[in-house]
């Protein structure tokens, strides 16, 4: 169990974090969600033992960063944000630079490199400098150095930023299969599919607060009332009048307490005005919307 207890941190005058406290289950998926600068980075390198001045304490299996950070650190596998690459040098040697700081070495070390190469998809171009490499295979082999070691925790700051489709299905690949050996991970990111598909827990950040959290299914149905959603070409906030409506994506949102008795309401309104909408539905809020509906902030686009 990782335990986040009671953290803050100011850089200079900035307070990026106030005062988070948060539990991760041994095992599990924790996802860190939030805006550009709500602080997810920021957690994730005190996590990592990358930044050692905070107030307050983690602790990893009774562990307390503070006090045993050398002990923790070689259980953590941390995967930064931005591309950690000795670029003029071949996937291979990338790696071996990697497990010597890591502290491995000799058939070990080579065994490692092997099964890493064939766990991230790169074993056919390990001889290939990372130069020539797309960014998702720069974000795979990224996350390969950091896996090197067998950490017990590995820790994600957004590793499918900037990819395509492809090398973003194959880092959940990756990461259902970490899942599945027993790791944990803490991945942030502030694409909510993602986390919704990929996640056991979440934290939702803002503004360097926690806002909510806990057990994904849980959260979806504490802020699970449905609304509905309606889309067509007459459809908009004057046909839809008096009822109340707030656009998403193609459609509207339509306020509703009592969406059954909404949904009658509205079938005799459009009816009244010849309307036929495209789509009419229940719709269940998504994380994104519930971020939303507790910060007022768009996940995207920020
Ligand atoms: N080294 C630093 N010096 C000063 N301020 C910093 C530093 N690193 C981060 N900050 C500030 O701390 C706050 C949190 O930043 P952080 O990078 O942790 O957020 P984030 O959620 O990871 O954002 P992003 O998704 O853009 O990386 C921001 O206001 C940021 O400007």
């Amino acid at each position: 169990m990782i335990k986040i207890d009671h953290v803050s941190k100011t850089y200079d005058a900035a307070q990026a974090l106030t005062d988070i406290n948060l539990e991760i289950a041994e095992g599990t998926c924790f996802g860190l969600v939030g805006p550009n600068g709500a602080g997810k980075s920021t957690l994730m390198k005190i996590l990592a033992g990358i930044i050692l001045d905070f107030d307050g304490d983690m602790f990893f299996n009774g562990h307390g960063v503070s006090n045993e950070r050398m002990f923790i650190k070689k259980q953590i596998g941390y995967i930064p944000q931005d591309i950690c690459l000795e670029e003029t040098l071949t996937a291979r040697d990338n790696l071996l630079l990697f497990g010597h700081l890591y502290g491995l070495s000799g058939k070990k070390l080579h065994e490692r490199i092997e099964a890493v190469l064939e766990q991230i998809g790169l074993t056919n171009r390990s001889k290939d400098v990372v130069l020539s490499f797309s960014g998702g295979m720069k974000r795979r082999l990224n996350i390969g150095c950091a896996l090197l070691h067998e950490p017990a925790v590995i820790i994600m700051d957004e590793p499918t930023v900037g990819i395509d489709p492809q090398s973003r299905n194959s880092i959940f690949t990756i990461i259902k299969q970490l899942k599945a050996a027993g790791s944990t991970i803490i991945y942030s990111s502030h694409y909510m599919e993602e986390v919704e598909q990929l996640c056991d827990s979440v934290g939702l950040i803002d503004k360097g607060r926690v806002v909510e959290g806990g057990q994904m299914q849980e959260l979806l149905e504490r802020h699970g009332k449905p609304s509905l959603f309606i889309s067509g070409d007459a459809i908009g906030p004057k046909s839809l009048e008096p009822l109340t409506a707030m656009k998403k994506g193609d459609g509207y949102l339509v306020n509703s307490e009592d969406p059954m008795a909404t949904l009658e309401q509205l079938i005799a309104s459009l009816r009244s005005q010849d309307i036929k909408p495209k789509r009419l539905e229940l719709y269940y809020p998504r994380l994104e919307d519930i971020f939303f509906t507790l910060t007022g902030t768009q996940l995207r686009d920020v």
